[in-house]
């Protein structure tokens, strides 16, 4: 029951670079994890083709594009995702509370319009990659944890449905918005896993164990020897700090 549980929660970022590519790690994980994340590399490589064979295959899509453009813009790209059928979607918290209500309320009036489902609507808060130091560099002072439950606020005022962030700052996150905004976590490595351009993580076990409604983990899966196992073990690990929650 829990390891089901666990399982649902677990997203695959398929970070390649082909429809087919794409097509044998569907077939490989889908009975294994929750939901395929489809990012910039793939989107850009296959386009919207790539979103149909995961549907088609019975899997589930987070639409990974971060779009960060003016409100219109993104707006009418967010319709596009809700089109496509996904049932994630996301744009950049920092493109700013405008662009983020136009987004969530262009996307609500054309799924009750259509009668389509509404995707969950997610606001990237600071990338996983960054730190302060990448901050202060393009002009923001403070810190990372005070700018993603800052940007959390302004995501949930705006109409989005969680948000994109590290599991480090998952309290600061609850504490800003509560229990009911939904918090997706990149940024996750298993403890023997190399952490690549990633620099604030956690474990599975401690993200889950921290409150995080959706783990997103590629390259620890993709570049082990048996990825099918490693997401096994994965989930064996959410399910056993699920259980003891
Ligand atoms: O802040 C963010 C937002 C998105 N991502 C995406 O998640 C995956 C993580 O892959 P790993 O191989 O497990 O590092 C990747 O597709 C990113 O584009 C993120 O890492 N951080």
């Amino acid at each position: 029951m829990m390891l089901e549980e666990a399982r649902k929660k677990l997203i695959f970022a398929l970070d390649v670079d082909s429809l087919e590519e794409a097509r044998r790690w569907v077939a490989l994980l889908h009975a294994k994890v929750g939901l395929f994340k489809v990012g910039k590399q793939l989107f850009t490589r296959c386009g919207p083709e790539v979103v149909h064979m995961i549907r088609s295959e019975g899997g589930e899509v987070f639409l990974d594009l971060k779009y960060h453009d003016i409100p219109n813009t993104v707006a009418m790209a967010s319709v596009e995702a809700l089109r496509l059928g996904v049932r994630m979607c996301n744009v950049h918290a920092l493109g700013g509370r405008e662009m983020m209500a136009a987004a969530a309320t262009k996307v609500r009036e054309e799924a009750a319009a259509a009668g389509l489902p509404v995707p969950l609507l997610l606001a990237v808060t600071i990338l996983t990659s960054s730190t302060d130091d990448t901050l202060r560099e393009i002009g923001i002072e403070r810190p990372v944890r005070e700018m993603v439950p800052h940007l959390a606020r302004l995501a949930r005022d705006a109409g989005m449905g969680g948000v994109v962030a590290s599991p480090q700052e998952i309290a600061l996150i609850r504490a800003a918005c509560g229990a009911d905004f939904a918090i997706v976590t990149p940024g996750v490595r298993p403890a023997e896993a190399s952490v690549d351009d990633q620099k604030r993580i956690m474990t599975p076990a401690a993200a889950i164990a921290a409150g995080a409604d959706y783990l997103v983990i590629g390259r620890p899966i993709a570049r082990a020897s048996d990825p099918a196992a490693a997401a096994d073990a994965i989930v064996a690990e959410m399910a056993a700090a699920l259980a003891a929650v």
